[in-house]
Order: structure tokens, then sequence, then C-alpha cells
């Protein structure tokens, strides 16, 4: 077999895992990354069956041989069982979530009617939000089966080359055991797989990078340094959320944030990226999946991003000129003008621990402060403000009168 990925070096092969043979797993969806997981997952010695979304597509692959529409040129394992999402979740211990995130939330409502068995794990493979509030695949998923049940898998995995060369994956989940046997079972199928306790932080950065790809494909024509900052921007914006969130930083520094971004922004063959390349030449929005043939997640997951962003409170003018220029209503030139002039906030210089001297001085201020003005109520970190209470929409940025760029002034976030 040519397809196969590479055996892993020595120290991977090492690592002690748990043996996940011979565990029953289910791949709900059945499109290109879906596939390429099933494919995987057999391999590396799971029972698995690849649901579609249709009796005809099932026929169709078994027929075939191959996923020819979503992942053409790949020879699916006789092992491997494709039946449609009629038969339900049957005896399975493991269901990976193949869906795009915006039907997240159907698959698994199907899921639990269909009678998923109560100890099953739930793995979600998504890069984007659920609507319609924008929560995390994990933080909907933990909600429904407790966060002992649930992973995510996230970092630099291009299907094809996933089942052919080998991936960067991340297998991510509260519970260790889970994120260990995940990442076992990719292992023993020739792809490297880390195990981290950072689910929300692993699917934001690919969030962030699904954005940061599409901002970069949008601007790219009018400079690098102008797609890199759009794209760093994006980053450093969501990563605030993240933080809020308790996510951990190595997810948005490591494989999931950034190996995840540079593969997408680097791929011609990214969708995301796509996206941002024919928004730049003028395709309308609603255009856009027809040509490139697959679903667009940053496309629902960008405006999701930006709202769950503005309600709790974080200055996020790029991520919310995105959505504009998705929407249509800010132009090409002024996105751009925006990009390049937007300045982060300066960092907080650490005095580093006060003496003690410095401690009761301080105390005694804080006394006299207080005698002076009574106390206001302290707002809770975490707890999200009113939906648009506190943060201004991206400035409304316009084209001149000779379709230049109106240099925008300087946004201070
Ligand atoms: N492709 C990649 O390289 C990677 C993708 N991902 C993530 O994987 C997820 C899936 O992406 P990908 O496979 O690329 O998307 P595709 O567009 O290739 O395929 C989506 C698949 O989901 C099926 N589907 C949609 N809704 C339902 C539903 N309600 N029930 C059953 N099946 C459904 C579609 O069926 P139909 O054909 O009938 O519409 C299609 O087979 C995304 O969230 C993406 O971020 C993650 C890493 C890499
Ligand atoms: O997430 C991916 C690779 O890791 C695929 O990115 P696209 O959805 O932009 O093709």
């Amino acid at each position: 077999m040519t397809d196969r990925p590479r055996p892993l070096p020595a120290p991977l092969r090492g690592v002690n895992l748990p043996n996940p043979l011979g565990r029953r797993a289910l791949v709900v969806g059945a499109g290109s990354f879906g596939t390429a997981v099933a494919v995987l997952l057999a391999r590396g010695g799971f029972r698995t069956t690849l649901q579609t979304r249709t009796a005809q597509q099932a026929e169709q692959l078994r027929r075939d041989g191959e996923n020819a529409r979503y992942l053409p040129g790949v020879e699916l394992p006789t092992s491997l069982r494709i039946e449609p999402i009629d038969a339900g979740p049957g005896r399975a211990e493991f269901v990976f979530l193949g869906v795009p995130s915006a039907h997240l939330g159907d698959a698994v409502r199907r899921l639990e009617a269909d009678g998923l068995d109560r100890r099953a794990k739930v793995v979600s493979l998504s890069k984007g939000l659920v609507p319609p509030h924008g929560i995390p695949p994990t933080v909907l998923l933990a909600e429904r089966f407790g966060s002992a049940r649930v992973a995510c898998i996230g970092g630099p995995a291009h299907a094809k080359e996933m089942v052919t060369q080998g991936a960067g994956l991340v297998a991510s989940s509260a519970d260790e055991e889970l994120a260990a046997t995940i990442a076992a079972v990719f292992l023993r199928a020739g792809v490297v797989c880390e195990h981290t306790d950072d689910p929300v932080g692993v699917e934001l950065a690919g969030a962030a990078k699904n954005a940061a790809a599409l901002a970069a494909g949008a601007t790219e024509g009018q400079g690098l340094n102008a797609a890199g900052a759009a794209a760093g921007h994006i980053f450093s914006e969501v990563w605030r959320l993240a933080e809020r969130l308790g996510a951990q930083p190595v997810s948005f520094i490591g494989l999931a944030g950034t190996g995840d971004l540079v593969a997408t922004a680097l791929a011609p063959q990214s969708r995301n990226r796509r996206a941002g390349e024919l928004l730049a030449e003028g395709v309308p929005t609603a255009e856009i999946p027809a040509r490139v043939g697959q679903a667009i997640e940053a496309f629902e997951s960008v405006p999701l991003l930006a709202s769950a962003l503005r309600r709790y409170g974080i200055d996020a003018p790029v991520t919310t000129g995105l959505v504009q220029l998705i929407q249509g209503t800010l132009p090409l030139p002024a996105w751009v003008g925006l990009v390049r002039t937007t300045v982060p906030p300066p960092a907080r210089w650490s005095a580093g621990e006060p003496g003690p001297l410095r401690r009761w001085w301080n105390g005694l201020l804080r006394l006299l402060r207080i005698r002076r003005d009574p106390p206001a109520l302290e707002a809770t970190p975490a707890a999200p403000a009113v939906e648009g209470s506190a943060v201004e929409e991206a400035p409304a940025l316009t084209a001149g009168g000779d379709g230049a760029p109106t240099a925008p002034a300087a946004t201070e976030r």
C-alpha cells in the first residue's frame, strides 16, 4: 500500500499508551475529514463504522471502495463498515462527529434520540463553533454527556495528506485516559497525536486559525505584512477569549494553533484560505461554498466568534471587521486599512511583588480611597457582559470617492 503513513520513529512507538485494539468506533459524517479519520481508526485497530447522510451515499462508497467526492484516491480499508446514519449509534464505544459545527447540534440530538450507549465517548472533529450562541463543541457535548465522556481533535491535518503521509494531531479531553486512548489509536495508525487536557483551548485555536486563514487569504493580494497582521490580530483577539475560558497558552502556541495556522494559510487547497481569496476577488459570500464544493466553516464561525468576544467585553476590531467583510458591508480596501492601522493594547508591565513597606503604603491608600468613595460592585471576571454593551463595533470604514481606501484613524485597542 502506498497511501499508508510512514511508521513512527522508535521513541513514539515506545510511548506507554492504552491499547485501543478491538474497540467499537463510529464516525458520523462521511466528508473528507470524517472519512480520513475512519480510515485511520480502522488502521489503528478499532472496529470502525463510517456513517453517511443517505443510503445512496453508503452504497456508492461500498461499491467504489473509495469516497470519490470527498477523499478521492484513498482506498477504504476492507475492515471499514459503511452504513447510512439511519442505522443509529448501536453499541459504539466511541463516536467521532465529522460533521461541520453548524450541524453538530442536529447530530447530537439524533444520537440521543437513537439510543446512544450511556457510557459511549463522544469526540468532536470540528474546528468551528456551534450556533446559535457560538459555544465550543466540547462545551455543548459536556452539557449533554458530562466532560469525562467528551474529547476533541485538533492540529494540522489536511485529510488526504493525513492518511498518506501523516499529520500533527492533538487529542484533548478533561479525562486523561480518554485523550490517551484516542492518541494511541492514531499513533498505532502511524499518525502523530499529542494528548492534552485543554479541549476548549484546542477548539478555540482551531476556530481562530480558520478565521485567520480566511483573513490572510482575503488580504494576501494587498501585501504579506497585512496578511500576517490580519492573522496575528485575530489570534490574539481570540486568545483573550480562550484565556477567560481557562484555556492554556500552549494550545494556541503549539500544534492546534500556530501549527494548524501555518498548514492552513500555506495550503492552496485550504477551503478557508480559498474563501478569503474569492472574497478579495469580489465573489459574493453566498456563492463561495458552491465554488469551493465544501463547507466553509469560518463563514459561520467568525460571526459567532465576534459575538462571543463582544459578550465577554473583549475588544476585537479585526475579528469584527472580518465579519463585516464576509457580510459585504466592509469594502476590501477599508478592511486592509483596518488591518494595517489597528494598534494592539500595550503590555501591562508587572512591577514585581511589592515589599512590606509598599504593601503597607498600598493598604493605607486603599483605606483612604474607600473612606472617600464607597466601593463599587466588582464585575465577576468571567461573567459575560450584556450583549453589545461593552465593545463598539469595528469602525464603519468606506472607500473614498475615487475608490481608494479612506485611511482610517489608528484604531486603539
Ligand atoms: N477536511 C479537513 O482537512 C479537516 C476538517 N476538519 C473538520 O472536520 C469537520 C468536517 O469537515 P469536512 O469533513 O472537511 O467537511 P466536508 O464538507 O468535506 O463534509 C461534511 C460532511 O458532513 C456531512 N453532513 C453534514 N451534515 C450532516 C448531518 N446532519 N448528518 C450526517 N452527515 C452530515 C456531509 O454530508 P453531505 O455530503 O450529504 O452534505 C458531508 O459528508 C469540520 O468541522 C472541519 O473543521 C478538521 C481537520 C481537518
Ligand atoms: O483544518 C484543516 C487542516 O488542518 C483544513 O482546513 P480547511 O478547512 O481550510 O481546508
